[in-house]
């Protein structure tokens, strides 16, 4: 099913205008859009490659679009957009709109993700390391990539967009894109060097090269099958009322193993009271801004800020910590669970929110535990009524198994691990806020906790 693809060249910004106003109605619906709440006036072109012209039964582009937004420089989408004489029924999901004015007029377009022979393409482009236009893919050839595999979009909610290829591999597309070294792909390219079995290693991956800077734009894995994520199974046990503790062991010991071969892969760093300070200014600021959003917050501002200051005032006193790249945000749903037993971590993207130098500075490992400690917590009050006893087994196993590997206890570093949890607690809660309103309570009842640690 799949062919050769031909590279056919450049597209013309004629293309963007004529896909403007549908693009305008449809990107702000999509799941992945990052801007919601405010309209989009406009695009850029920033790259386009025609995949398959637009004169044939299915026209096909790869476009990377600025969007742009009031008061915001505008963030860069990637789309794959089909262009069809008229829609059949299956792709009916995948509907931009009818064409009506430039060169695509009278044509139905579509996100192409959704259709096969498109989807087969970008395989075949990942298996040959095609270059067409500004797309380069590379791959790892160690790896075998059958010809031909039937592509299937992913229906999840996630940040980005996914196909699943015969079972056998998984694409990952991802949609806001920004030029520099990806964590979600040189993370797990740095763990599959140093022969680290918990992270699945990169088969292929697709970057664009534009205007002398590269952005990473796709990254194809060995799909597991039969995997559950750590957060489905947790909700799992919850309700047949059993105990996680042996999961979140091994989740700790698997934790540990990859924060060991990342410290080992790449740079690691020693933070003193110069490289505390900024850290714990970043998470007052985030408070801040966290407690005007949301009002529910403000009491407890004051009592959740002596988490913050307690580690700076540790730092000037002359303590040190060594920082090593980390994942940057982990939790359960981050993590499968093999049928075999062995768990997995995924998605190095880090928080997408923040600025990729950022997400790819050093920092003491126990910000991953955190999050990790923080996934229990909403596991055991999502249940009805809350199971806090159950969330404080796992927490403990799972710093266990993480001791057991890495030869240090989480828990021995209580001021920075109460930090690192009230930070990622705040960020919840701007998150809930936003997107799941009615789960506020979740993260509100850690912030409570947090605000008072020496309550029972
Ligand atoms: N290697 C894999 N094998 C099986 N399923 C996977 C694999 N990688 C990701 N997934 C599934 O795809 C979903 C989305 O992947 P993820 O990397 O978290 O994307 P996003 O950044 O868009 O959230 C995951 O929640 C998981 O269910
Ligand atoms: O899925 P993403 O990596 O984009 O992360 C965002 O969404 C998560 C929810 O889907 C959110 O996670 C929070 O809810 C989880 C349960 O749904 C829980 O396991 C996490 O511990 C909790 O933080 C995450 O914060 C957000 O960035």
């Amino acid at each position: 099913m799949a062919k050769t693809v031909t590279p056919s060249g450049t597209t013309s910004p004629g293309v963007l205008a004529s896909l403007d106003p549908l693009l305008r109605e449809w990107l702000p619906r999509q799941r992945w859009f990052a801007g919601k709440g405010r309209p989009v006036t406009g695009f850029s072109l920033v790259a386009g490659t025609e995949l398959l012209p637009s004169r044939s039964r299915l026209g096909l582009y790869h476009l990377l679009v600025r969007a742009h937004q009031p008061d915001t420089a505008g963030d860069c989408y990637q789309l794959l957009i089909g262009a069809r004489e008229a829609l059949p029924p299956r792709l009916a999901p995948a509907l931009i709109g009818h064409v009506t004015d430039g060169p695509l007029t009278g044509r139905t377009v579509y996100d192409a993700l959704y259709d096969a022979r498109p989807a087969g393409l970008l395989l075949e482009a990942l298996r040959t390391g095609a270059r067409i236009g500004v797309l380069r893919c590379e791959r790892d050839f160690d790896q075998e990539i059958r010809p031909g595999l039937v592509p299937r979009l992913m229906t999840a909610e996630q940040s980005n967009s996914s196909v699943v290829y015969g079972d056998t591999f998984i694409l990952k597309l991802l949609r806001r894109v920004v030029p520099g070294v990806n964590p979600d792909l040189e993370l797990p390219l740095a763990l599959a060097r140093e022969g680290c079995p918990r992270v699945p290693a990169p088969t292929a991956w697709m970057e664009g090269d534009v205007q002398g800077e590269t952005y990473v734009l796709g990254v194809l894995q060995p799909y597991l099958q039969g995997a559950t994520d750590g957060w489905e199974l947790a909700l799992r046990e919850l309700a047949k009322g059993e105990d996680f503790g042996a999961e979140a062991r091994d989740l700790g010991r698997a934790t540990a193993e990859v924060h060991r071969a990342l410290a080992r892969a790449l740079p690691t760093a020693t933070f003193g009271h110069a490289q505390i300070q900024p850290l714990v200014d970043g998470m007052v600021v985030r408070l801040e801004a966290a407690a005007q959003a949301v009002p529910t917050l403000r009491p407890y501002a004051p009592a959740l800020r002596t988490a913050f200051t307690a580690l700076a005032a540790l730092a000037a006193e002359g303590h040190t910590w060594t920082a090593q790249r980390v994942h940057g945000d982990l939790h359960l749903g981050q993590c499968l669970r093999a049928p075999a037993g062995e768990w997995t971590l995924i998605d190095f993207e880090g928080e997408p929110a923040r600025p990729l130098a950022e997400r790819r500075m050093p920092q003491p490992a126990v910000r991953d535990v955190a999050g990790m400690l923080r996934s229990f917590d909403y596991a055991a009050h999502s249940a009805d009524p809350p199971l806090p006893a159950w969330a404080h087994g796992c927490r403990a196993a799972f710093c266990s198994g993480y001791a057991e590997v890495a030869g240090v206890d989480p828990r021995t570093d209580p001021v920075l691990l109460r930090a690192y949890e009230t930070d990622k607690a705040v960020y919840e809660v701007v998150y809930e806020a936003r997107h799941r309103p009615d789960w506020l309570p979740v993260p509100l009842s850690a912030i409570h906790r947090l605000a008072a640690p020496d309550l029972p």
